[in-house]
């Protein structure tokens, strides 16, 4: 099974969490696009959705794939999110943000009732921490910020680069959707997931990080043994 197979798989079983006339989270990145897919199809059908997009990169799929759409100030609560994730640890406690769009994905999350995650097994982690943290910061005050994080990640015996991120191929900083920077943070390993957030948290450049943690109630894992569904061990 190739990695494009698995998300689908991942997807597909994320579809039958749906219910018809949910007002729906829709996240953002390759497995979310699968999603975006196969909810088109359903839509297309006569099923009703209301998606609120994640970023803008998944609004422009909705559209083009005629999934509606409202903003999340037409809908503040939401039924449920269905998104990916770059790393998911036993307590689905994640890292997200691979794709830029953890701002806004965490403000819908937080928006919703379940947060369902989606995936193929390789993302799976013992520890958060081997995929780079994104953290979005204010493009004023960049070398204080980074400062600051530098000086969290000394206080927490945190190690490893921390690098701000490009657009793909140019030699300019990578613009987020609210007009922020990107910092990436390669720890290796984060022990301590809830001293680092609030931490992070409390920098003032700091605009939000990718660690969700505690916010999602079930992650769907794609493998080519089969799909399952974890819940949080808490
Ligand atoms: O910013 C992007 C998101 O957090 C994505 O959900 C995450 O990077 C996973 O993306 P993918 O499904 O492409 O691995």
């Amino acid at each position: 099974m190739d990695a494009r197979s698995l998300k689908i798989a991942a997807a597909e079983e994320a579809l039958s969490h749906v219910e018809h006339g949910m007002r729906l989270g829709i996240g953002t990145g390759s497995t979310a696009d699968e999603f975006v897919r196969l909810l088109a199809e359903k839509v297309a059908d006569g099923f009703a959705v209301q998606g609120v997009p994640t970023s803008e990169r998944t609004a422009r799929l909705c559209l083009e794939l005629g999934v509606p759409l409202f903003s999340l100030d037409d809908l503040p609560e939401l039924d449920l999110t269905i998104d990916g994730a770059d790393e998911i640890d036993p307590q689905l406690c994640l890292i997200k943000g691979g794709g830029g769009a953890h701002l806004r994905e965490k403000i819908v999350a937080a928006a919703s009732e379940r947060m369902i995650v989606i995936a193929d097994e390789t993302k799976l982690v013992d520890v958060l921490g081997a995929f780079p943290l994104p953290i979005e910061v204010m493009p004023f005050g960049l070398a204080a910020t980074r400062r600051a994080v530098d000086k969290l990640a000394e206080r927490l015996g945190l190690n490893g680069t921390i690098l701000q991120r490009q657009r793909q191929g140019k030699d300019e900083p990578y613009i987020t959707d609210g007009g922020h920077f990107l910092l990436d943070a390669s720890f290796g390993r984060i022990p301590e997931a809830e001293a680092l957030a609030e931490g992070l948290a409390a920098i003032p450049g700091v605009v939000e990080h990718g660690l969700f943690l505690n916010m999602a109630d079930a992650a769907i894992i794609a493998a080519p043994a089969g799909v399952r569904t974890l819940t949080a061990k808490i």
